[in-house]
């Protein structure tokens, strides 16, 4: 799944031609993923990945050309877009748009350790410093304003067992909001799931899928990050992974007294954001061929939120 559209050998030759890499040696498509199409493409001088946007907003390409060119320039190991010999980024393949990056090294990793989930903290610190102090703005549209259009609609749809959660988390971002975008910003991955990282054992060797990327509270970006990176399956936080995680962060960016504050209901935040998107595919896909993540684990999540202890470390 997730190849949407199929290429051919003639016609990938001709678009990789400007790109000076040498002749095509062999090329597949990427099962995972579930978005775009997305190619592994061998070339004489390396190894790539092409990708052709399959939805979503493609008038926002050149704010994702631009991050990653911003982040790679700052050494992070970014899918960056390659140049053809007439300086092109984005281009079009089969109709659609079409990127050329480098190959990044390394696996995803399922059940992560708290040396990774280190690596995972100083990545996202290092992403947030290289971009704090000129931020290229986007607007998420996936933020705080979507979770309340949706998310009433959505309560409406879950049993009585599940609804005052999702109706008293959305109460509680109505009242924060003020101060949750009062907080201090940076451009965001937004989406740093195990699924976009890539490791060597505990080495982290890429970052990939940033089509959720935009600007805003960098204490957001560390919550979804530590949702995904140090949950238990039963929602609950797995502490060790988590001060690894936050010490690794903090150790290259301290925490203010404002995101020590928010910081528990951020990770509530995080939760309903993803709660809502999966809520919504599940509806959207239902008994199509498309990967579908489980809302339940969101649910289960911003549950054990009501009443964990999590706290930021060295806030001053
Ligand atoms: N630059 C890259 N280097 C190595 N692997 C990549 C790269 N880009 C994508 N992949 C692989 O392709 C898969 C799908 O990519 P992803 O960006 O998550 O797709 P989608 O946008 O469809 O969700 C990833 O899980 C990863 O295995
Ligand atoms: N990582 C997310 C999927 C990305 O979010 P989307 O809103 O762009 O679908 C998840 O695991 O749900």
């Amino acid at each position: 799944m997730s190849v949407f559209t199929p290429l051919q050998r003639e016609e990938l030759e001709v678009f990789l031609a400007p790109y000076g890499l040498g002749r095509l040696r062999d090329f597949e498509g990427i099962a995972a993923g579930s978005e775009n199409s997305n190619f592994f493409v061998s070339l004489e001088q390396g190894e790539y990945v092409l990708t052709l946007i399959e939805r979503g907003p493609s008038q926002d390409l050149p704010f994702f050309i631009e991050l990653l060119d911003v982040l790679h320039r700052h050494g992070l190991p970014v899918p960056y877009a390659l140049r053809t010999d007439r300086g092109e980024a984005l281009r079009t393949l089969a109709e659609k748009p079409a990127l050329l990056q480098p190959r990044l090294a390394g696996k995803h990793v399922s059940a992560p350790n708290p040396h990774q989930c280190a690596e995972v903290g100083r990545l996202l610190a290092r992403l947030h410093l290289a971009t704090r102090d000129h931020i290229i703005e986007r607007r998420s549209d996936r933020g705080l304003d979507w979770m309340q259009e949706e998310g009433p609609s959505l309560a409406l749809s879950l049993d009585d067992a599940q609804m005052p959660l999702l109706r008293d988390s959305l109460a509680e971002i109505a009242e924060l909001k003020p101060k949750l975008l009062a907080l201090p910003r940076a451009n965001l991955h937004a989406d740093l799931f195990r699924d976009n990282l890539l490791f060597e054992g505990s080495h982290l060797t890429g970052v990939i899928d940033f089509y959720n990327a935009c600007s805003g509270p960098m204490l957001y970006d560390i919550a979804i990050a530590l949702n995904d990176w140090c949950s238990h399956p039963n929602g609950e936080i797995d502490e060790t992974r988590s001060q690894a995680l936050l010490a690794a962060y903090s150790s290259l960016r301290r925490f203010t007294p404002a995101e020590a504050e928010l910081w528990r209901p951020m990770l509530r935040v995080a939760c309903v954001r993803f709660w809502l998107s999966r809520l919504i595919a599940a509806q959207k896909f239902a008994g199509q061929p498309v990967l579908i993540k489980d809302p339940d684990e969101f649910r289960r999540m911003l549950s054990a939120r009501q009443h964990c202890h999590s706290a930021l470390p060295f806030a001053f």
